[in-house]
This record gives structure tokens, sequence and C-alpha cells, in this order.
């Protein structure tokens, strides 16, 4: 089911923790809500399954304005990083529990209710498991018990706030593969809170990027890499170098890159500038003259990552060349492939600099 959002403000004491939120999400869609600490996901999340309101605003699912629509009513699942199962309850027990405290008229029968559960069970892959209490499963079982008592109601809507949170790196790889396909499979609409941007990267068709109450950019992963729309984005998606410039008559230099003037879009004015690691690309080798200091080399399976000393600043590029050419202490030439340029008046531009690439060595620009 589609989800509005309009306007919607929340202050606490002292605090606005939603500025203004507006969003639309698509039926089937999986969203996710990614920002620093305290910017508002959970807040927003919070209001969607009814267990808070706004102070001003409207939040439509499925076309309908649920104002004053009570958490149980909404058709929700919710499922928290802290929201705990029940200890004193089987994991059987838990995931019925959403649908044994409706109200008797709305209440499947205990067979039905067996039958609901034993399927949810099967569906996230423990079905041997319904006897057993929480603590005597692992975290990742836990989470797929939290994951099946959400869906127990049969949601169309489901919320995930920073579920995948306790377990360990591997586990939680193959959890979050897990729910994206349940999701597929149920045609459901999903809405998760994360911090964590690989997390969003890989789960999300579309990220709501927040900043201190606000959505600063809505868009796919791709987009958010190749488009950001701040400086925040640029800055918090994905891996970038951040150097400062200055913009004069259209041509932009940046400080600590020896790099002959760029031509821009932007204002005049001082600039930030972002070159992600992968567009900052070791040459060749130039010998001990000239070139740009390898300060660091680390193997990746797919090419190999080096930190540059460039003036005052230590940049992250890539290289493309054996390990032996490219070595700490070794001097090099670099191109610049692509960099954003946030300018005067929140302008900004993703450039490719004219003919291709700008190659540079310390000093001397070709
Ligand atoms: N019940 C509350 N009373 C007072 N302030 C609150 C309350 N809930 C949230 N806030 C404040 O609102 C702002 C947004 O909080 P929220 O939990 O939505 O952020 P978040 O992005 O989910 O953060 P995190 O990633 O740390 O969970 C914060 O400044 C927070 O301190």
């Amino acid at each position: 089911m589609s989800v509005e959002m309009e306007g919607i403000v929340r202050r606490f004491a002292g605090t606005t923790a939603l500025d203004g939120v507006s969003l639309t999400l698509k039926a089937g869609e999986f969203a996710a809500l990614l920002g620093p600490s305290g910017s508002g996901k959970t807040t927003l999340l919070r209001i969607l399954a009814g267990l808070d309101f706004p102070d001003a605003g409207r939040v439509r699912i499925a076309g309908v304005d649920l104002a004053g629509v009570p958490a149980r009513q909404r058709g929700v699942g919710v499922v928290f990083q802290h929201y705990a199962l029940f200890r004193h309850m089987t994991i059987a027990e838990n995931v019925a529990f959403g649908l044994r405290v409706r109200p008797r008229r709305q209440r499947p029968s205990e067979a039905e209710i067996a039958r609901r559960v034993a399927t949810l069970l099967e569906l996230v892959q423990i079905p041997d498991l319904a006897a057993r209490y929480p603590d005597q499963v692992s975290g990742g079982q836990r989470q797929r018990v939290a994951l099946a008592r959400a869906l127990a109601i049969e949601p169309s809507l489901l919320l995930l706030d920073e579920p995948f949170g306790a377990l360990d790196a591997l586990v939680r790889k193959e959890v979050r593969r897990w729910v994206r396909g349940l999701h597929d499979r149920l045609g459901i609409t999903s809405v998760l809170v994360t911090h964590d941007q690989d997390e969003a990267m890989e789960l999300a068709d579309r990220i709501a990027v927040m900043d201190r109450g606000r959505i600063v950019q809505f868009g796919t992963p791709r987009a958010l890499l190749d488009d950001p729309a701040t400086a925040f984005v640029a800055g918090f998606i994905g891996e970038a170098n951040r150097l400062r410039g200055e913009v004069r008559g259209g041509w932009l230099q940046i400080r600590d890159l020896p790099v002959p003037a760029v031509r821009v879009a932007v204002g005049d004015g001082s600039a930030e500038v972002f070159v992600r690691p992968e567009d900052l690309v070791v040459e060749a080798s130039t010998g001990c003259d000239g070139g740009v200091e390898v300060a660091l080399v680390r193997a990746e399976r797919s090419r190999t990552r080096v930190v540059l000393r460039c003036g005052a600043a230590m940049l992250d590029g890539v290289s493309d060349h054996p390990d032996d050419q490219v070595a700490p202490g070794m001097r090099v030439g670099v191109a610049l492939r692509r960099l954003t340029v946030f300018g005067a008046e929140g302008l900004h531009e993703t450039v490719l600099p004219t003919r291709g690439t700008v190659r540079f060595t310390e000093g001397a620009a070709t």
C-alpha cells in the first residue's frame, strides 16, 4: 500500500525532531530512512506506526488519513531492535501474540492461529523452534521470530527500526538478504530505519537521507551516489575526499589538489569539493621525481586502495597497477576523473573535467 507523509512536524521540549517532513512511498516499495543519530528517523517511524502523533502534518496509508487511528488498527507490522521478545512465552506464543490480543470478534480461532503460526515459522525458516523459549535460540533466530511476530497480523506495511543491529556481521548479511526476499515475495511496502549506509544501499529501492529533522534527499542508491543534492549527502553517502576550493569567474581552483582550474557553472565564492576514491586513479609511477607520494596501500578484491599525500591533505584513491608498482614512498601521477562541487547559494554540479581526465603530478599539471 502507498504511504504519504505531508508536512510532518514533531516537537519535544526544546527539540524539533521532525521539521516538516514530506515523503511519498509507492506500494510495494522498500524504502530506507538513513541519517545520523538524532536526525529523526525513529520518530518518523513511530508516527507511521501510530505509536506517536505529529504536531502538524498528515499521514495517509493507502489513501486513508490516519489521524487518530490507533496503532493496533493500522495493519502495520513493526520490528524494533529493542522490542524484545516476551521471554516467558515460547516462540510460537510470541508469534501468535498479535492475533491473540485482538478483540474477540476479530480474533481467529485457536486452530486458525496455530495454523498461521506454523506457516509463519516455515516462512522464516525456523519451523522446528516453535516450542523453545527466546533465550534458547540464537540472535539471528530471535530476529526471525520478531519478524514472524510482526508478519502474523498480515500487515501490508512493515516497519523495521535497526532490526539487524544485534546480529554479528555474517548473520546480519544473511538475514537482511532474506528480509528483502520476503518483502518481494509478500508484495508488502517496507520502511527500514538504519544508520548503516551499506545496509540501506543493499536493501532499499529508495533511500531518504535525513539530517536534523528534515529529508535532504530521497532517491535511489545510485542517484544519491552520483548526484548528491547537498554537501551533507555527498559527505554522508559513500566515501568521498572532502576538499575546499574557490570559484572565480567560473573557474574552480581546488586547494591541496595540484590540478589546473576546472570550468564550473556554480557562482563565485568559496566551494566544497567532493572526490570519490574511485575517481582519483593512480596512473603510473613517475620514479623519484615529481608526482604525488603514495602514503599507504591496501589490497582489496577488485583493485588496490591507496592513500596519497597531496600537500597538507591525505586523499583516498585507487590503483589498478600490480602491487609492486605502487608502494608506500613511491611517487606517482594521478588522474582526477570526476568531482562534485558545491558552491555559493547551494548550487552544485558534478564535473567530468573536459578532455576526459586531468592528469597531474605535484607542482605540474598536464
Ligand atoms: N520522547 C522524546 N522526548 C524528548 N526528545 C525526544 C524524544 N524522542 C526523540 N527525541 C529527540 O528527537 C530527536 C530525534 O530523535 P530520533 O530518535 O527520532 O532520532 P534517530 O535519527 O532515530 O536517532 P538514532 O539513530 O540515534 O536512533 C533527537 O534529538 C531526540 O533526542
